[in-house]
């Protein structure tokens, strides 16, 4: 008999492909550009899967918070077998008790407030680190690859706190980590047929899952060394507050009180999240604040107003002043507006058929919800194009989860769980930046010039590295 379950609307589908071509390598933009066409909760297929696209605050709240349990797995995928272990990580592993345990083990001890803290003084010596060295550049009037900056400090502060120790780039593979975790960024999101086409998966027409296999070892190697460098260490029993996040995973994994299994491969499987999410995410974020800023100098001289009344001339940016920089914070919205580091999030997966706003949703359907296209709704934000974080003076807007214009940590059960670190990072690094220096874009090129392009990815970053010349502008 004839079902009368409707599928949300969206452009007619080419026979067996469904909608493949209509993406380009920008799917988030080209996502965007469809919904406005078919609406914020648009249907499409790809091969076999059934995917709904999410690009309204309301159609999110919908799917993060009313249903948000519905909605809270993720797809099995060769991405999430061979980067997240079997799906034995907590970005990509399915829905269930398992992961419930993971995560809450990592909420509660490796990425608490607690656990925050106890990194502050490492991270005030890794961010001195950094200014000393483009204080050299700025003395020499150099130019400096402020994107590859950034991405070092973030590795060491991540490495610090994570492993206990700095790891140069060679140590996890020649081509360094910034080129090994982008690459798994990009593959990681891009549409692999092998996904959507059981039968011709083992083809690996792209040649993707080869790329995998040989990402997934140059990972493992670089963690079974953090792994047994841990337990050669071992026999000089640490202190609570110099433990660093392996080894309280070890402690844990050693004294069997996990409720869950918790063997070997777990412990890589939330290294390498954690790893990758604390180096790429802050990064980038900073990475596009500073690219706005730079082509927006009277809004990057406000900011520095602030912070010379808030910290002095005389003073580098503290922790402790973090609370104080309001305007500081209406960067860091606007920024990751039209920024969101993660434009399509990380990709949900339903797990079970359900009815939403009339609309028959099959089990196992792919959500994505597009917060890059929700920060450019005009219906929430006037002149949307606009870089203006004067718009949130006054608002009460929050990007904490609760307000779905603005969710690029997501929100709900999946929402990120690295959010207070993640800010921290970004407002600390941000801040010390934007105190310490003037920026100079090279060779006389307007502020207005500065490409833009994004490179799309889980993350999607600045296409062209950010190139300028520092001036430093601290009082002795
Ligand atoms: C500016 C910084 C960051 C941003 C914008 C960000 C954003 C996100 C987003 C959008 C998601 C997916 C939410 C969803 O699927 O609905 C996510 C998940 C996650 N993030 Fe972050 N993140 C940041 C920093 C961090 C840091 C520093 C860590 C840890 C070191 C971290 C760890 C994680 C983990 C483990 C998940 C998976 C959660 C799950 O699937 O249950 N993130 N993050």
């Amino acid at each position: 008999p004839k079902t009368n379950k409707k599928f949300p609307p969206g452009p007619v589908g080419l026979p067996i492909f469904g909608h493949f071509h209509l993406l380009s390598k920008n799917p988030h933009q080209d996502l965007y550009n469809l919904a406005q066409k078919y609406g914020p909760i648009m249907g499409l297929r790809f091969g076999f899967v059934p995917t709904v696209v999410v690009s309204s605050p309301a159609a999110a709240e919908l799917f993060l918070k009313t249903h948000d349990l519905i909605f809270a797995s993720r797809p099995k995928n060769d991405f999430s077998i061979y980067i997240g272990y079997g799906q034995r990580d907590i970005v990509f592993g399915p829905y269930g008790p398992y992961w419930r345990n993971m995560r809450k083990l990592c909420t509660l001890e490796l990425l608490s407030n607690t656990r925050i803290n106890q990194f502050q003084t490492m991270r005030k010596s890794e961010v001195e680190l950094t200014v000393n060295s483009l204080k050299e550049a700025s003395e020499k009037g150099e130019i400096v690859d402020l994107s590859a900056k950034i991405v070092a400090l973030n590795r060491d502060m991540t490495c610090l706190m994570v492993c206990g120790k700095k790891y140069d780039d060679g140590d996890l593979d020649e081509k360094g980590f910034k080129a090994v975790i982008a690459e798994t960024m990009e593959i990681g999101a891009k549409f692999n047929v092998a996904d959507y086409f059981p039968y011709i998966g083992v083809l690996d027409l792209q040649g993707l899952n080869r790329k995998l296999k040989d990402l997934s070892r140059i990972f493992d190697g670089f963690l079974e060394k953090i792994i047994d460098e841990h337990i050669k260490k071992k026999k000089k029993k640490k202190k609570k507050e110099d433990e660093d996040i392996v080894d309280t995973m070890m402690a844990i994994m050693e004294s069997g009180e996990a409720e869950f299994q918790f063997d070997r491969r777990h412990v890589k499987a939330v290294l390498l999240d954690l790893l990758v999410a604390g180096m790429d995410t802050s990064a980038t974020a900073v990475d596009w604040a500073l690219s706005e800023l730079i082509r927006h100098p009277q809004i990057m001289e406000k900011l520095q107003k602030e912070l010379e009344t808030v910290v002095g001339l005389d003073h580098m940016v503290e922790e402790s002043h973090l609370d104080k920089l309001e305007y500081l914070d209406c960067v860091v919205k606007e920024t990751l507006r039209l920024h969101p580091v993660a434009p399509l999030l990380v990709p949900h997966e339903s797990m079970e058929e359900s009815i939403i706003n009339g609309y028959h949703i099959p089990k196992k359907s792919r959500i994505m919800v597009n917060v890059w296209a929700i920060g450019r709704d005009p219906s929430v934000w006037p002149n949307p194009d606009t870089f203006s974080p004067d718009r949130f003076i006054g608002s009460s807007i929050d990007l904490r989860g609760c307000d779905f214009e603005l969710i690029p940590f997501g929100s709900g059960r999946r929402g990120c769980p690295g959010l207070q670190l993640g800010l921290t990072i970004v407002r600390l690094v941000l801040a010390q930046l934007v105190h310490c220096f003037d920026w100079k874009l090279p060779s006389g090129k307007k502020p207005s010039d500065l490409d833009m392009s994004e490179h799309f990815g889980i993350v999607t970053s600045r296409d062209k590295h950010l190139m300028a010349i520092p001036c430093y502008r601290l009082g002795e």
